[in-house]
């Protein structure tokens, strides 16, 4: 029987909703770090604020100005990445030069008229309305006949390159279905017409049964740092009911993903007593009129802080030429934000 354990020795593992392979290395955790520092900015933000281009009643930077809005307010984003109208064409030279025209909707949704709150200070009702929003441009969008994939996301904080603090994430809908989500979507299908159940369902049994790196659960939806992950704190929130796409929710398991979302970003804030930045976003069933039992909704958080509120994570060198890398293994990462506090430490001052 070889000595060998996960908790010790340098291992790869496999994610197998993407197929590829993360390297662990869970005896460097301790070396010296004196590398870059990012500056903590705690600064107390005003209800409104009159230069933000998202706040209610304010004109955007093309003029058009904002309704006062209540709770959510999502609009097309006046610097869409991705247009609907556009000729469509193909360039295809010698299988080397391949290119096609992609046409799009990009929306920007707003979660609070409040310019200071983020999610873990917002409460649940309107959080509750983030979700019905989600759900409501999901079907707009999803029953356009040119959009096969809707990306729900959000990027929070300046280090995620987030352009303005007031709480708000965007909507990516394109004809195509973006690499992520197709490698995920080859891997569902396969599994399950191999199981005739979705992985994530047999994933979320086992991972609750041995119960090493689960963060909480609820009704209706699971936090965990999966056995794969690659950033520090990287965290997935899984249905538990193998529901393909946002659509297929009650208002109870709604308003239990809102719980969920609060929950995750609490436990984030509460580590390094910041506002925990991240990428964040939907992986659910392509819109591409087809059935998709293999999907089976879930949320993929990516933060970048590693060990302080000052020290991030940098996927470069190894990460960019061969694998993604990780020093603490996911299981002491879920300890870490497991043994928190769940009342945000903005309120327990
Ligand atoms: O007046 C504006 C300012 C910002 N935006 C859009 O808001 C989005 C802000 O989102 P990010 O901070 O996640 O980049 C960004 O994509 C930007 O194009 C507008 O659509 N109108």
């Amino acid at each position: 029987m070889s000595d060998f354990n996960l908790a010790d020795h340098p291992h790869r593992r496999y994610n197998p909703l993407s197929g590829e392979w993360v390297q662990v290395s869970p005896h460097r955790a301790k070396r010296p770090w004196q590398g870059q520092v990012e500056k903590v900015c705690e600064t107390n933000r005003p209800t409104h604020d009159a230069s933000c281009y998202l706040c209610p009643g304010n004109t955007r930077a093309n003029g058009k100005q904002n309704p006062n809005y209540e709770h959510t307010f999502s609009f097309v984003n006046d610097f869409a990445a991705l247009q609907p109208d556009i000729p469509s064409g193909n360039v295809n030279e010698d299988s080397l030069f391949i290119a096609k025209s992609e046409r799009g909707i990009c929306k920007v949704i707003c979660f609070s008229p409040r310019h200071d709150l983020t999610i873990p200070e917002m409460d649940l009702p309107s959080i509750k309305k983030v979700v019905d929003l989600w759900v409501e441009e999901y079907d707009i969008l999803g029953k356009l006949d040119f959009i096969s994939y809707v990306q729900i996301f959000e990027n929070k904080g300046s280090v995620m390159g987030c352009s303005n603090p007031h709480p708000h994430g965007q909507i990516w809908a394109q004809e195509s279905i973006p690499d992520e989500p197709k490698k995920k979507g080859e891997q569902l299908l396969d599994y399950f017409n191999k199981h005739k159940k979705t992985l994530l369902q047999d994933y979320l049994a086992k991972e609750l049964e041995k119960n090493e790196r689960i963060l909480f659960e609820n009704d209706h939806f699971v936090g965990l740092i999966p056995f794969w992950a690659i950033w520090p704190f990287e965290a997935m929130i899984i249905s538990k009911r193998p529901v393909a796409n946002l659509l297929g929710f009650t208002e109870e398991e709604r308003a239990s993903l809102a719980d969920a979302y609060k929950t995750l970003t609490t436990l984030y804030d509460n580590l390094f007593e910041v506002s925990f930045p991240y990428s964040a976003g939907i992986h659910q069933a392509p819109t591409d009129n087809q059935s998709h039992p293999e999907w089976h909704f879930h949320m993929v958080f990516y933060p970048p802080l590693l060990r302080s509120a000052t020290v991030k994570k940098f996927m470069v060198g190894y990460e960019m030429l061969a694998n993604p890398q990780r020093d603490i293994t996911p299981e002491q990462a879920a300890q870490t934000l497991r043994s928190l506090d769940l009342e945000h430490y903005r309120t327990r001052r």
